[in-house]
């Protein structure tokens, strides 16, 4: 059964309801470059890298700059990658309707509110949090913006497993606001949204993949076909269960995050199957969906386990 889209497709009936938004206001069209949604999902990792990485409640000091600098730097990246890909973005019937595109925002106003973002973002991370955050955050703009948007993203279909580091970055951003330190810890938070990361995009990269062959952008299914494409989304759910044991087993987590990590991977691993050897048409972007609940939900168990059940030294 074919995965690829059509005119009739959900996402279709998304875009040609997103043309109505001509007369939005034009906060709402810059507020759109900086992808609000992805951004939010990243802040939350941050956030519970931020909690986890000490017993008890955060001081506001730390916590509020933290989070506004890294929101800023990310919304920063963001508008960046609408600014760098706006000719292909109007090729693709999912982008066609953005800002930059279609005119709404001219790119040098887009350049100007870009740098008030990074220059904000980074001078609250430098002066209210510390230098370590204020540069990580700046090597994760650097590494989306510039590493996968300006070069990755055309040059491999490897481009999301490399450039995905970058979307990883967050909850050491957090976990460094608070201690000044890189931990293991943190680091295998950062392996947890490395791992997750290319089934979540091959998902949608599949559903999509007339539109990247379109305008020349080797992602996975186009350049190794899509049968290949959902193995490799298997493959990674597999090592992304496994990735996610390792929490308990170095005991920074404990039983509640157990159950509700196992759980979820296995729901992603069933869709994973599904997408391999039993899809229907929806079957991917229902993946795709099922990826983001996933996540928000497995930081959000991460969480409540470090509260609920703290771990004595
Ligand atoms: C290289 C890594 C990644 C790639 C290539 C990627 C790609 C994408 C793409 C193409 C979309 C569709 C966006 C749209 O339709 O406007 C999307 C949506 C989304 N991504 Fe990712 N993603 C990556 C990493 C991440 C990370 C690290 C997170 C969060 C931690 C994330 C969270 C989301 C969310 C929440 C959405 C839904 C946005 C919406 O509904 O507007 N992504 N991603
Ligand atoms: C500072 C810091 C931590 C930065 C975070 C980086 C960040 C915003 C990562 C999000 C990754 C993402 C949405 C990639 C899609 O880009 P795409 O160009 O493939 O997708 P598109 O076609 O929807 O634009």
């Amino acid at each position: 059964m074919s995965e690829l889209v059509t005119e009739t497709d959900t996402e279709s009936v998304v875009t040609e309801s997103m043309s109505t938004k001509a007369q939005a206001p034009l906060w709402r069209e810059y507020y759109e470059i900086t992808k609000p949604r992805v951004v939010a999902l990243l802040v939350l990792t941050a956030l519970v890298g931020m909690c986890m990485a000490m017993p008890g409640a955060i001081p506001w000091q730390i916590m509020v700059p933290s989070i506004a600098g890294i929101w800023l730097l990310s919304s920063a990246s963001a508008a960046i990658n609408h600014i760098v890909d706006q000719q292909i973005d109007a090729k693709m019937a999912r982008t066609s309707h953005r800002p930059l595109p279609n005119g709404r925002i001219t790119t040098s106003k887009a350049i100007v509110f870009t740098a008030m973002l990074s220059l904000i973002g980074f001078t609250m991370l430098y002066v209210w949090v510390n230098p370590l955050t204020a540069w990580l955050t700046l090597s994760g703009l650097v590494g989306y913006s510039v590493i996968y948007t300006m070069y990755l993203k055309r040059a491999t279909p490897q481009n999301i497993t490399i450039g995905g580091l970058a979307g990883a970055i967050p909850p050491l951003l957090g976990w460094t606001s608070v201690t000044n330190e890189i931990h293991p810890h943190a680091l295998l938070l950062v392996l947890l949204v490395f791992t997750w990361t290319p089934p979540h995009f091959w998902a949608l990269a599949i559903h999509r993949r007339d539109d990247y062959a379109k305008v020349n952008i080797p992602m996975l299914p186009v350049t190794h076909g899509i049968n290949f494409t959902k193995t490799q989304i298997l493959l990674y759910t597999v090592l992304l269960f496994i990735v996610g044991l390792i929490p308990y087993l170095v005991e920074m987590s404990n039983w509640l995050y157990l159950i509700g990590a196992v759980t979820l991977n296995l729901i992603f691993l069933a869709y994973a199957w599904k997408l391999k050897f039993n899809a229907e048409k929806d079957t991917a972007m229902q993946t795709f969906r099922f990826s983001i609940i996933h996540l928000m939900v497995l930081f959000v168990v991460l969480l409540a386990d470090h509260y609920l059940l703290p771990i004595n030294p």
